[in-house]
């Protein structure tokens, strides 16, 4: 049977990895599957014909302007994943259990949800402006747990919601694939399985290689002078010939794929073939598979750099290569030859690589993480976009892109917000901002002031208020008191200064790395004591943690705190 085309299109990226994922595990081996979010959706994004699943009614209407007439369409429905509930079902019976998700609507479909299948219980749907009621025994999220206040105890995170059977059925009816009901629900179970028990950092977003340049130079927001000299820089490599490995750096979200499609259209090469890769799949072995191809006996699979012919290859994420590949990448690039795994003959190839990171290579490089050589093969043209906050210009046309992007133009966003969308730290960057905007817009009326603010930003307007406050009132000390109230001044001193180091270096540091490299500096702590630094600098406000690989760094208050710090001529 041939396979047919399904689009999945969901506001949020991350929520779209998950139900992709879902999909994938049920019917992978009958469709292909084409992932989208909203704010990525154009007019000619879905072809004429194919399949369109869309995952939440809010979105239905500004989808459905946005497919061909002809494409058959479903709104899916959502449950929970009953494989996480566990916790729910030890429970004693009639436990008064309060649901929180990002919305009132999607809290009261949990809720739902909850009450048809583990009715045992007693459920109320809260949203953040609610107070937590007192006569409450547990918080249940479904992989919300950002919501929440934090320092609460008993919450049962019972992971991110799927699509329900009977979207599947209906999928499956409107594809024609002749499944019986019994073989979709066991692999529906399975699917449940598979994406059990683990959060949503910790589900690998298996992303497709892409294989379209859609974006162009014209698309790149770049008001400010860092940006447009970026965007500068990028169209001189795009039109030199000799710039035949181009490597871009920048946090994540600054907008590095987009850079790598635009040069490959600018270029001489654009009507050739664009294939990009992602290497933060920890699936190594496939990455290596689709880099260099294979033969296995008579069966052949083509590499990336053969496929991509006089175009371009795009490799994404390219620090997270184990050093294994590094070294077969760099005798690749250098020789431009190839020879596929398990193969005997050498073959040359003429495409262009462009190489992305989102964390310094340099400075991987100085940990033997990244392979010396590779690393001077590819600086020699290279670009590094700046990030959001360092380039507050562009803020307001991003805003207007975006929402011209997702045909919203009527809302518009109170002066309170914009000022602190400017001062906020947006740790991904462009999409980042470009997520909250969709969000915020499908959710909301026209007209969006703090209160409408998501959770977990209008904790951080509160922080950022008190801030401010903190520096109209000679900062330093105050913060400084702050700190001592738990002792230890020079030991968080040391800590902030790691960070802002890494900063610099665009190094995140995770728990573990923190620890390594204060011991390289003579500070030694225990992970209970180096935790316990960490909360109080968190709670100031000086850092900013991330969960997951992403790591954690200095805010920008805790930068400006370290430079009056220093300047008041404090001596730890
Ligand atoms: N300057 C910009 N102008 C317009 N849109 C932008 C700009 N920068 C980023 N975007 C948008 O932000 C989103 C993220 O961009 P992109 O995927 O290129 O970033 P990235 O740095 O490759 O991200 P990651 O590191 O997470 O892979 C995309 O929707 C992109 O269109």
């Amino acid at each position: 049977m041939k396979a047919r085309n399904v689009n999945i299109i969901a506001i949020q990226e991350r929520y779209l990895d998950i139900i992709t994922k879902q999909i994938k595990e049920v019917l992978g081996d009958t469709i292909n599957i084409h992932p989208i979010t909203v704010k990525d959706l154009q007019s000619d994004t879905v072809k004429s014909g194919d399949m369109v699943v869309i995952s939440s009614s809010q979105i239905k209407g500004l989808v459905t302007q946005l497919i061909p007439n002809d494409c058959p369409c479903i709104v899916a429905k959502r449950d929970i994943n009953y494989m996480n509930t566990k916790k729910l079902l030890n429970l004693p019976p009639g436990q008064e259990l309060l649901v929180v998700n990002d919305n009132k609507m999607n809290a009261e479909e949990t809720v739902q949800s909850l009450r048809e299948t583990i009715f045992e219980h007693n459920y109320v749907a809260y949203t953040p402006e609610d107070n937590i009621p007192q006569s409450i025994n547990y918080i249940v999220t479904p992989g919300e747990r950002q919501l929440l206040p934090r320092g609460l105890t008993n919450v049962i995170d019972i992971g991110p919601r799927l699509l329900d059977i009977s979207t599947f059925e209906k999928i499956v009816k409107l594809l024609d694939i002749n499944y019986p009901i019994s073989q979709i629900v066991k692999r529906y179970f399975k699917a449940c399985v598979s994406l059990s028990g683990r959060n949503k950092e910790e589900i690998q977003s298996n992303k497709d290689i892409r294989n379209v340049a859609q974006y162009y130079f014209e698309d790149i927001i770049s008001v400010s002078k860092s940006m447009k000299e970026t965007v500068q820089l990028a169209k001189c490599y795009s039109e030199d010939s000799h710039a035949i490995h181009i490597h871009i750096e920048g946090e994540p979200g600054t907008g590095k794929s987009m850079f790598a499609q635009a040069i490959h259209n600018y270029s001489t090469n654009a009507e050739r073939s664009f294939i990009s890769i992602n290497c933060s799949s920890s699936d190594f072995n496939t990455i290596e598979k689709l880099l260099f191809g294979s033969e296995e006996g008579e069966e052949i699979s083509y590499g990336l750099f053969e496929l991509a012919e006089n175009g371009t290859v795009c490799i994404e994420e390219i620090g997270e290569l184990p050093l294994s590949i590094q070294k077969q990448l760099f005798h690749v690039l250098e020789k431009g030859k190839f020879r596929r795994l398990s193969g005997s003959e050498l073959h040359s190839f003429h495409c262009r690589v462009i190489t992305t990171s989102s964390i310094s290579c340099k400075k991987l490089v100085e940990k033997e993480l990244f392979r010396r050589d590779l690393y001077e093969l590819l600086a020699k043209y290279s670009l590094n976009i700046p990030a959001l906050s360092e380039r507050k210009d562009d803020l307001l046309p991003l805003i207007h892109n975006v929402k011209k992007r997702i045909k919203r133009n009527d809302i518009e966003f109170t002066n309170e917000v914009i000022e602190f969308f400017k001062e906020y730290n947006w740790d991904n960057n462009v999409k980042h901002l470009y997520n909250v905007i969709t969000y915020l817009a499908f959710l909301n009326g026209d007209h969006i002031g703090i209160e409408s603010l998501p959770f977990h930003l209008r904790s951080n307007y509160d922080q950022q208020k008190f801030n401010t406050v903190f520096e109209a009132n000679n900062n330093v000390n105050k913060i400084i008191a702050e700190i001592e109230k738990h002792g230890f001044l020079d030991e968080n001193i040391k800590i902030l200064d790691a960070f802002y180091e890494g900063k610099k270096e665009r190094i995140s540091y995770g728990r573990k790395a923190l620890k390594v490299y204060l011991e390289k500096k003579g500070l030694i702590l225990s992970e209970q004591q180096l935790r316990m630094r960490l909360e109080v600098l968190q709670d100031l406000g000086l850092i900013i943690v991330r969960q997951g690989r992403a790591g954690s760094t200095i805010s920008r208050q805790g930068e400006e705190f370290l430079r009056e710090f220093y300047k008041t001529g404090f001596n730890v």
